[in-house]
């Protein structure tokens, strides 16, 4: 570890700077911001290593969390910090969605599923969803615009767990000219075939199938093919939500096989879906994320 450390890093105006705290080498950082995407304050958690606090660009790993967390789950639980330390890599975790306690100016659902916690990383299109369900926007235009003109981002890769899973999936390959790599731990594969985005969709999109396909990660990999060197899924073999088919992991690995889209799948046994998994396989994901910036 380094005896002592300068840092020449500022941001402008558009961020709200919550916390900092020393960690490994680098520096673990909290921001808030006003979202046109969402109309809300959005939160999000990045960590910045010694090399991006001096002002050299880093590769970045964009993850999207799963249903009920917000950035505090994965940057407190999943001990990302020591690897990206060493590789010089920058991490990012924003919200799972826009959030307000007042119902009437975000809506909710008392389902965990659907609302507040929830989002499956869509636009909305459907009242009263569509006002401040825009997490798509959010992550593929407004943060990622904002992530890149205000820290040294040489590259960035897309990862996330559960309904964070299905986001990366979903967005690294319906804007694949955004990321230079992908992966997933424990995935929702297949939205619009299980019974969580069932319930979340009818809500965002209505009834309209066409709407459902464009937001299912299988149905997007078949659709537009191979676009990475490879991919890396890793998935607990005793998860009690693979057991329930709220994963649909076969269809990964089908929609795959069709789009020519090398796959590595690992089935860990033992494993479930909880933060003690991540925590095991987050390392694989970072290096994976890392080679991949080093070919790009
Ligand atoms: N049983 C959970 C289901 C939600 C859940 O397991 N969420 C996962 C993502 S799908 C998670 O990461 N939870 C937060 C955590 O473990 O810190 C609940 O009702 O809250």
């Amino acid at each position: 570890m380094n005896s002592s450390y300068n840092h020449s890093l500022s941001v402008n105006s558009q961020l709200t700077q919550k916390s900092v705290n020393r960690c490994f080498d680098g520096e673990q950082h909290y921001y808030s911001h006003q979202s046109t995407s969402t109309k809300t304050s959005m939160t999000f958690s990045i960590y910045l290593p010694d090399e991006a606090l001096a002002g050299r660009r880093c590769p970045a790993l964009l993850y999207l969390s799963g249903l009920t967390c917000n950035a505090d789950n994965v940057t407190h639980k999943a001990h990302f910090q020591q690897k990206c330390s060493e590789l010089g890599m920058i991490f990012i975790a924003p919200d799972t969605s826009p959030r307000s306690s007042d119902n009437d100016a975000v809506p909710n659902d008392e389902r965990y599923f659907v609302g507040q916690g929830a989002s499956y990383y869509v636009d909305a299109t459907q009242a009263p969803w569509a006002d401040n369900f825009n997490m798509q926007s959010y992550i593929v235009d407004e943060l990622y615009d904002l992530l890149r003109a205000e820290f040294p981002i040489d590259s960035i890769g897309i990862t996330g767990h559960s309904m964070g899973g299905h986001g990366a999936l979903l967005l690294g390959f319906k804007f694949p000219g955004k990321f230079v790599s992908v992966s997933a731990l424990s995935p929702v594969c297949a939205a619009s075939e299980s019974a969580w985005g069932q319930a979340a969709f009818i809500e965002y999109f209505g009834d309209d199938t066409s709407q459902w396909a464009q937001a299912d990660a299988a149905k997007m990999i078949e659709k537009v093919g191979q676009q990475y060197a490879s991919i890396l899924v890793d998935q607990g073999a005793a998860d009690n939500f693979l057991a329930e088919g709220q994963l649909q992991t076969p269809k990964l690995q089908d929609a795959c096989a069709k789009a020519k889209q090398p796959l590595t799948l690992r089935y860990q046994a033992g494993h479930d879906h909880s933060y003690y998994f991540i925590q095991t396989v987050i390392n694989d994901h970072i290096e994976h994320h890392w080679r991949m910036a080093q070919l790009s």
